[in-house]
């Protein structure tokens, strides 16, 4: 398995405010594998998103990625892993504002020490970048940000790739264009995919769907 998780629990705030959040969760990826995360809002989707990019630790439970236990990883084993195996992308793109387009694509493969010039020109191309490579996040569109911030993540060549809502700024036809590229992009790396996702339409493209209600995995 590339990720297991077993019986996760996760709660939020303290005392009248304390809300259960994730009560038992179960779950396994295989490499290569595509599944979307689905369930209401405030279902959890996003906290279980972080606690498998080890972002924030479960309150009980068990996580592994590539037979790693994340359980037994200080800050700086938790920090590295996800440098050298995690890729995330969210729908705020988080890119860098004072560095260029290629640079912001290079800049995730840089600090997991794969960086390859011709992978991020590749890549660009593929994302139809090339003409934007010297601009500033700024200048360029909303969909725009979100492919750098998608190239940026798979360009380290990420073990896992974990997006949450990566397509909730874009129309239908961007989003179906993005989305598919994304899965060839993980295909050909044999990386794990997992997207959180409020769309039935897109969480149908992926292999599998896990669905989050009450706490659980269905
Ligand atoms: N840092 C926090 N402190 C307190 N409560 C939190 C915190 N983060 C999330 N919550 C609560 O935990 C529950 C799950 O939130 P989460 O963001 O994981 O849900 P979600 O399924 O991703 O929701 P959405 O689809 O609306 O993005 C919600 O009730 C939320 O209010």
């Amino acid at each position: 398995m590339l990720l297991e998780g077993r019986d996760i629990t996760k709660a939020h705030g303290t005392g009248e405010g304390r809300v259960e959040v994730l009560r038992g969760v179960d779950l396994a990826m295989r490499p290569g594998e595509s599944v979307a995360l689905t369930g209401e809002s405030g279902s959890g989707k996003s906290t279980l998103l972080h606690i498998l990019a080890a972002l924030e630790p479960a309150d009980s439970g068990h996580v592994s990625l590539g037979g790693q236990d994340l359980g037994k990883l200080d800050d700086r084993g938790r920090a590295a892993l996800r440098r050298r195996d995690i890729g995330l992308v969210f729908q705020q793109f988080n890119l860098i504002p004072s560095l260029s387009v290629a640079d912001n694509l290079a800049f995730q493969a840089r600090l997991a020490g794969r960086h390859e010039p011709h992978r991020i020109a590749a890549l660009a191309e593929r994302l139809g970048l090339t003409s934007t490579l010297s601009r500033y996040p700024e200048q360029l569109s909303g969909g725009q940000q979100q492919r750098v911030a998608i190239g940026r993540a798979i360009a380290a060549r990420p073990r896992l790739l974990l997006a949450d809502e990566p397509t909730g700024n874009l129309d239908e036809a961007s989003a179906d264009g993005v989305l598919e590229l994304m899965r060839e992009l993980v295909a050909e790396t044999g990386a794990g995919f997992l997207m959180v996702t409020h769309s039935e339409r897109l969480a149908r493209r992926l292999d599998r769907r896990l669905r989050l209600h009450a706490g659980r995995l269905a």
